[in-house]
């Protein structure tokens, strides 16, 4: 008999919790088994699909994570730091797959995933989409090819709702390109500039966000020398690419050894 994993959406009324909802019940490898949301919600209780507006889907809304996990072999999980550590903790112990697409979580919390990875297989990632992985890998490249007379500055841009800055995606970008260049990010990142900062500090990386209206989400790693520019660009125009990752991932996972995974893992990039 095909075994057809079952997914948990968590943060189902979210922008992304809403997308992933979608893209799993019009996928015939997966099925929704359960939609999660905080105590309170108003959506608690309803049926998904009709709460997002559409045809009944047949799974309740529920704020109880362990009951929802324990019928589930995926958590795709797009909410928030704290939210993300408690569901880690309890998808390891009902050893479900936790594809995890959260940003904004400090090194702390990244490192406070590490027991639940020793139970069950974690997919982490700040952007789950094929085309920004990809543009990882360039920069990585690029900055590798590249000696310090290029300055390189990573912008992104997103709409006006987002709390975390740099993005999830930014960070990726300058961890590639300090990885390229043989440096750790830390020891070279310029998060903010403002007054009078002196000029800019060769092998410096610098990072800037733009919040605006209904941005998807864009972004550019410039390399920039004197005479001339490279611009490495990736944008996004439809949510649907970081779900469809997403389901990748909570697939891929299946059957893999318990640890921490990333989106290259799972293109094989
Ligand atoms: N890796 C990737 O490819 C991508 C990552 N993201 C990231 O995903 C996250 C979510 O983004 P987005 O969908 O735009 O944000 P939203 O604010 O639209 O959605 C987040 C959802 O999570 C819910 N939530 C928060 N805490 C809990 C909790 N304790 N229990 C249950 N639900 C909870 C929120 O509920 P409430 O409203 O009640 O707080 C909300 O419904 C962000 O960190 C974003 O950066 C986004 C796109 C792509
Ligand atoms: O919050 C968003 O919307 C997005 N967040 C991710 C990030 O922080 O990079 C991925 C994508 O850019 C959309």
């Amino acid at each position: 008999m095909t075994h057809i994993p079952g997914i948990v959406i968590t943060g189902a009324s979210g922008r992304m919790g809403q997308m992933l909802v979608r893209t799993v019940t019009d996928s015939d490898k997966v099925r929704l088994v359960g939609a999660l949301e905080r105590p309170g919600h108003d959506w608690i209780g309803r049926d998904v699909g009709e709460a997002m507006g559409g045809q009944a889907l047949g799974v309740a809304v529920t704020d109880d994570p362990l009951e929802a996990f324990a019928k589930a072999q995926a958590v795709i999980d797009f909410t928030a730091p704290a939210a993300t550590l408690e569901f880690a903790a309890l998808a390891a112990q009902a050893r479900c797959v936790h594809v995890i697409g959260t940003t904004g979580m400090t090194a702390e919390q990244i490192a406070a995933l590490e027991p639940a990875a020793r139970h069950a297989v974690i997919v982490r990632a700040g952007n789950m989409s094929l085309g920004v992985n990809l543009l990882v890998q360039l920069t990585k490249k690029v900055a590798a090819a590249l000696d310090e007379d290029f300055d390189i500055e990573v912008i992104e841009a997103h709409h006006h709702h987002k709390i975390d800055a740099p993005s999830g995606t930014a960070l990726m970008l300058g961890e590639a390109a300090a990885e390229g260049r043989g440096v750790r990010l830390e020891d070279v990142a310029d998060r903010a500039r403002d007054g009078i900062t002196g000029a800019r500090q060769r092998g410096h990386i610098g990072f800037h966000a733009i919040r605006g209206g209904d941005i998807v989400g864009e972004h550019d790693v410039l390399f920039a020398a004197p005479g001339e520019r490279i611009v490495l660009r990736h944008v996004a125009t439809d949510r649907a690419v970081f779900a469809r990752g997403a389901l990748k991932a909570a697939l891929w996972g299946q059957g893999k050894a318990p640890g921490q995974y990333d989106m290259v893992d799972v293109l094989g990039l």
